[in-house]
């Protein structure tokens, strides 16, 4: 998983005519794997709460139950489903986008169940080792483009999201909240 993490990595740094410099970091692959229990017969219940992740990426893959569900730009959910048991989603995460300077979205994602059976799924989190510095490279800001976020440490990031203050804003909002730039600077 981790070799495809960091080959999807390349192919969006690639896909911004950048080197492999641009987002060279030491990260550890966290890896969790979570069992969904079946909801109570005939019933439509939430496994976890829509949120966007904290870490820079994370990649998914599930066990023939569907129930990952991705919202779209008219704020309606999207049921992943219909997965080949081979294939494995990528989620950015809010500082990839922050990275991107806003031009990869953290989609807000949650678990829905459905249906008889339990559900499992792995997870992949790429989490940044403490020291690294979430910086949008030169070549992402231009006047048409001017920089969204200022240089942040990964870390202090993180913690801001458990603190309470945080909480206060909707998991989508809590990088801006966090890092924003107001105004933003061009080049
Ligand atoms: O279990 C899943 O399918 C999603 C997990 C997830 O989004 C997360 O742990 O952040
Ligand atoms: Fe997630």
């Amino acid at each position: 998983m981790e070799e495809l993490n960091k080959l999807i990595w390349l192919m969006i740094i690639d896909s911004y005519g950048l080197g492999e410099e641009s987002l060279k970091m030491c990260y550890t692959t966290l890896i969790r794997m979570v069992k969904y229990m079946a909801p109570p017969s005939g019933k439509f219940e939430s496994g976890l709460f829509p949120h966007t992740d904290k870490p820079i990426s994370t990649l998914i893959c599930e066990d023939k139950i569907s129930g990952l569900e991705i919202e779209v730009k008219d704020g309606q959910w999207l049921r992943l489903s219909n997965l080949s048991p081979s294939s494995f989603v990528f989620m950015v995460g809010d500082p990839f986008k922050a990275w991107s300077n806003g031009r990869l979205k953290s989609g807000m994602h949650r678990v829905m169940m459905s249906g008889d059976k339990d559900r499992y799924s792995i997870a992949a989190f790429a989490v940044p080792n403490k020291g690294t510095i979430i910086k949008t490279p030169k070549e992402l800001i231009d006047d048409q483009h001017p920089q969204l976020y200022k240089d942040f440490d990964f870390m202090e990031y993180f913690f801001f999201t458990a603190s309470d203050l945080a909480k206060r804003f909707n998991s989508n909002q809590q990088i801006d909240a966090f890092a924003a730039l107001s105004p933003p600077i061009s080049n």
